[in-house]
């Protein structure tokens, strides 16, 4: 008999916009269906597996949870994706939907474009693309803050054929997407949610359409069930780099930088957030991610840094065995000075 292709969405979005926060929602409002979940991360902590794990949605089991931390999925298309995919449909319980969350920094294109491998192509179909929104950051400029540093430079370097590597990996995600989610409204003010919508609207020629959120709370048949089949029209929604590189020139992550600070115990949460606030405004770290050891507190904290708003809470018990430590991701663009982030960091402590 012949199997249905099993719907495949692929969940996108710059660093911090709140794909995870979503996901994290959908499992927890399935409605029955069974998912498997293929996340990607940038930098080598894991915090987003991590958290979807500790959701116990019964949609996802721990094992339908894949990571993939080998670098940003769009690079590892052949040696990762495929490979996980293949091993995932060969399973005897085949999930009814499978979820990918890529990286923050991750182009959709080349995982869309994966879709038409033959060994994908007969069983799976990409049901749509979401690209999740951060509403706050694009009311802040975020997008389209450094035109004056990025001119600068190509006076300095006319070869220099990027925009600002944030604006284009903002427009590039948007250019993939079926659906458009402007996340964090409760950020935001109606006139500020009306320039997002007309500024998101100008970076994309194929207008897709776009629904408001917050913390990612959107119905699950809103985002599952879309069944666009995206992987048919990939060729509609080139991103700069392949726009600019049609020669065969290798795509990469250059323009960004993660590295993880080991700290001790961090006595005092409250104090330690707010100068960690002062370090990301001065340093221009994008994200920062992780968990801190609390002395006396058996719950460990999770510390969520998007720009310099920081959201922390205490997330779940150290497990049995579990090493107590405080570990956070940093990343941030290509030239951050990650000495100086790494001593500003641990004067925080
Ligand atoms: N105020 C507010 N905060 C939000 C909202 N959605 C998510 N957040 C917070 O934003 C931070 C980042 O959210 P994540 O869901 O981890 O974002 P992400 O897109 O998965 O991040 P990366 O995987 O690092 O790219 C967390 O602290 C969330 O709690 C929202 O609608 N409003």
């Amino acid at each position: 008999m012949l199997q249905q292709k099993i719907p495949a969405t692929v969940i996108t979005g710059f660093l911090g916009a709140g794909k995870t926060t979503m996901i994290r929602n959908l499992l927890q409002n399935a409605g029955g269906k069974r998912i498997a979940l293929i996340i990607n991360e940038f930098g080598d902590l894991g915090v987003d597996g991590d958290v979807l794990k500790g959701c116990g949605a019964e949609a996802c089991s721990e094992d339908d949870i894949i990571e993939l931390t080998n670098g940003c999925i769009c690079c590892t298309v052949a040696d990762d994706f495929i490979p996980t995919m293949t091993k995932l449909l060969e399973r005897e319980n085949r999930p009814d939907h499978i979820v990918i969350e890529t990286s923050g920094l991750a182009l959709p294109q080349p995982l869309v474009a994966a879709f038409n491998w033959p060994e994908i192509k007969t069983q799976v179909t990409v049901d749509g693309v979401i690209t999740v929104v951060d509403s706050a950051a694009v009311a802040a400029g975020r997008f389209a803050d450094d035109h004056d540093k990025v001119d600068a430079l190509r006076v300095e370097d006319e070869n220099l054929d990027h925009e600002s590597p944030l604006e284009e990996l903002f427009e590039d995600q948007l250019t993939a997407a079926d659906l458009i989610v402007l996340n964090k409204i409760d950020l935001i003010d109606a006139e500020g949610l009306k320039s997002v919508r007309d500024e998101v609207a100008s970076r994309t020629a194929r207008k897709p359409s776009m629904i408001e959120a917050k913390n990612g709370e959107v119905a699950a048949a809103v985002l599952l069930g879309l069944g666009v089949g995206t992987e048919d029209d990939i060729a509609n929604r080139k991103s700069h780099h392949e726009l600019e590189h049609e020669n065969g020139e290798e795509h990469d992550h250059d323009e960004f930088d993660s590295f993880v600070v080991e700290l001790p115990a961090i006595a005092e949460p409250a104090a330690f957030i707010e100068r960690l606030k002062g370090v990301i405004a001065e340093h221009d770290v994008l994200r920062l991610k992780g968990f801190a050891d609390v002395p006396g507190k058996p719950l460990r904290l999770l510390v969520q840094a998007v720009g310099s708003r920081i959201d922390h809470y205490f997330e779940r018990a150290w497990a049995p065995g579990e090493t107590r430590g405080t570990r956070l991701v940093v990343i941030g663009l290509h030239d951050m000075d990650e000495a100086a982030v790494r001593a500003a960091i641990a004067a925080a402590v």
